[in-house]
């Protein structure tokens, strides 16, 4: 098959060609082995876009040797902190001068409107870039006194090698940047497999990183099925780490295959059901604005969803009609629409996924204060739902949906709220809002998850460390934290005067 593909991004009426091979070694190639393709599907209208190469196993085995090799030769510990730094301010660069057309081409896969896409899923890849630009020559080791006179050790943190990194379809780009970005900086190479639903943009970036100068095997990106690439990777004996963002039941897998194969180093960025709550002293106007934005952003298809709703019982009727005023304002429809603050969800087995929870609400009884019906015409929109009447043995309640879907309950006392947030397997997010400081301070710390946000929810910044507890995930991502998911520190120690005498 062709390696480009000409696309017209209809609202623009802007004509491109986009590259569809794998990517290995600073150039798009065939598959070595197959002939299968994967199809780019626009959610918004069910049509095809155009067709990817299809990665086999095989074309994963050159894409790791190609990564060994430039870790060997011309990145690792052959490139210094300052080179790295420079390209990674350069490959930032050029993403900010393609902002628009990576947008646009994002809209058009994944279905989330152009104005986010480009302001703030591309505008904090930017950042991240640069971000970790600055730390590439700043990462740094200790010196360790052993005894004054004669020996002291020091640390090295050292690229921990070559890294499979697996990614979803929810932020096509910025995952990849939070991924890709603390892995160059930190000297490792790189083996990216993204989501076989929105591979465009990460072939689109890979073209970039070929422009900014990195050397050739730093980055290679084999599109692939997940069975396929995303398993090759994980059960790879010549990976040494391996990062994935998606799936509960898929990081499970990766996890055991590593641990089958090399033992390589695995973080896990996983699902969610995270829990937002109400109490009577908040400022009810912006407590019912976040936990909108907490459920509806990204058509609600983010792993820190504010999923579950609890609101303290004396303000519970009047808290649940301003939330469900504000959700109904939000304009779900076409990314290329202005007016659009929410598109479509990925794909039909999401579409099908959603309104399955949304089905099993109605019969197990939960009650519905907004949405639950299904929209005529083209396009996989589910527009914003609010359950209410829950109880905490419902699916909807129990699972991660994935859409723009909410399920509220009430609380009597402070305790109580506590336990029904933590009453789940997992542990990513968990937002609380009230005027009262102590108890901001005795909630936030009484709840188990891996960031909490106050009176405020969802944002992230790329300084702060993100991940989960419990079934949420292994690791850290941004931050200063994320380096040491991509180094591995070696004590050297040093003997300048110590004498040994033997036999013992
Ligand atoms: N935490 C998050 O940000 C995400 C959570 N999800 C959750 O997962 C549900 C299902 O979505 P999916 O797209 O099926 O998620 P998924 O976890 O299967 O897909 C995410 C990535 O994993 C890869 N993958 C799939 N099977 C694999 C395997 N055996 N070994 C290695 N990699 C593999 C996929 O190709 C994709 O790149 C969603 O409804 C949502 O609940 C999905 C995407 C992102
Ligand atoms: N919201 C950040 C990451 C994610 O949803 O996958």
């Amino acid at each position: 098959m062709s390696l480009t593909a000409r696309i017209t991004i209809p609202a623009t009426n802007r004509e491109l060609e986009i590259p569809t091979g794998i990517f290995i070694n600073n150039e798009f190639v065939p598959s070595a082995d197959s002939n299968e393709v994967i199809d780019a599907i626009n959610p918004a209208t069910e049509e095809v876009i155009c067709s990817v190469v299809a990665g086999s196993e095989k074309d994963i085995d050159i894409a790791v040797a190609a990564a060994r090799k430039a870790f060997n030769t011309t990145w690792g510990k052959n490139v210094t902190g300052f080179e790295r730094s420079r390209l990674l301010n350069k490959l930032a660069d050029l993403i900010e001068r393609d902002q628009q057309v990576l947008a646009e081409v994002e809209t058009l896969n994944n279905g989330k409107p152009v104005k986010i896409a480009r302001d703030f899923d591309i505008g904090d890849t930017i950042q991240c870039l640069r971000y970790y630009a600055g730390w590439a020559d700043k990462i740094l080791g200790q010196t360790i006194e052993v005894d004054n006179k004669t020996k002291l050790a020091f640390t090295r943190h050292e690229p921990i090698g070559v890294c499979g990194q697996i990614i979803p379809w929810n932020y096509p780009i910025n995952m990849w940047a939070w991924k890709v970005a603390p892995a160059l900086a930190c000297g490792c190479t790189i083996v990216m497999k993204p989501s076989e639903l929105t591979p465009l943009t990460a072939l689109m970036l890979s073209k970039l990183v070929a422009e900014a100068g990195f050397p050739p095997g730093v980055l290679n990106t084999v599109n692939s099925l997940g069975p396929v690439g995303g398993a090759a990777l994980s059960a790879h004996r010549n990976v040494d780490k391996v990062a994935f963002t998606g799936s509960t039941v898929t990081g499970r897998k990766i996890m055991e295959a590593a641990a089958k194969s090399n033992l390589k180093k695995v973080s896990l960025e996983l699902g969610g059901k995270s829990p937002h709550l109400v109490f009577e002293s908040a400022d009810l106007d912006q407590a019912a604005n976040w936990v909108c934005l907490g459920v509806l952003y990204n058509t609600g298809q983010d792993c820190t969803a504010g999923s579950r709703l609890y609101v303290q019982d004396t303000i519970y009727d009047k808290f649940i009609s301003l939330l469900v005023t504000k959700a109904k304002e939000l304009v779900i429809g076409d990314g290329f629409d202005e007016k659009t603050g929410g598109g479509p969800v990925v794909s039909k087995a999401q579409y099908d996924r959603v309104w399955g929870y949304i089905e099993s609400g109605k019969s197990e009884g939960a009650k519905l204060a907004l949405g639950g019906q299904k929209r005529p015409g083209k396009g996989y929109y589910v527009d914003p739902t609010v359950f209410t009447n829950i109880t905490s043995d419902m699916k909807i309640v129990k699972e991660e949906i994935f859409g723009p879907v909410l399920s509220v309950g009430r609380f009597k006392t402070e305790e109580e709220a506590i336990a029904l947030a933590n009453d789940t397997t997992y542990g990513l997010g968990a937002g609380l809002h009230s005027n009262d400081a102590n108890q901001c301070m005795r909630v936030s710390s009484a709840l188990e998850a891996g960031t909490v946000w106050v009176n405020q929810y969802n944002l992230v910044n790329n300084n702060v460390p993100f991940g989960g507890k419990k079934q949420s995930g292994i690791g850290r991502e941004l931050g200063s934290y994320a380096l040491e998911e991509y180094t591995s520190v070696k004590a050297v120690h040093w003997n300048f005067g110590d004498r040994l005498d033997w036999p013992l």
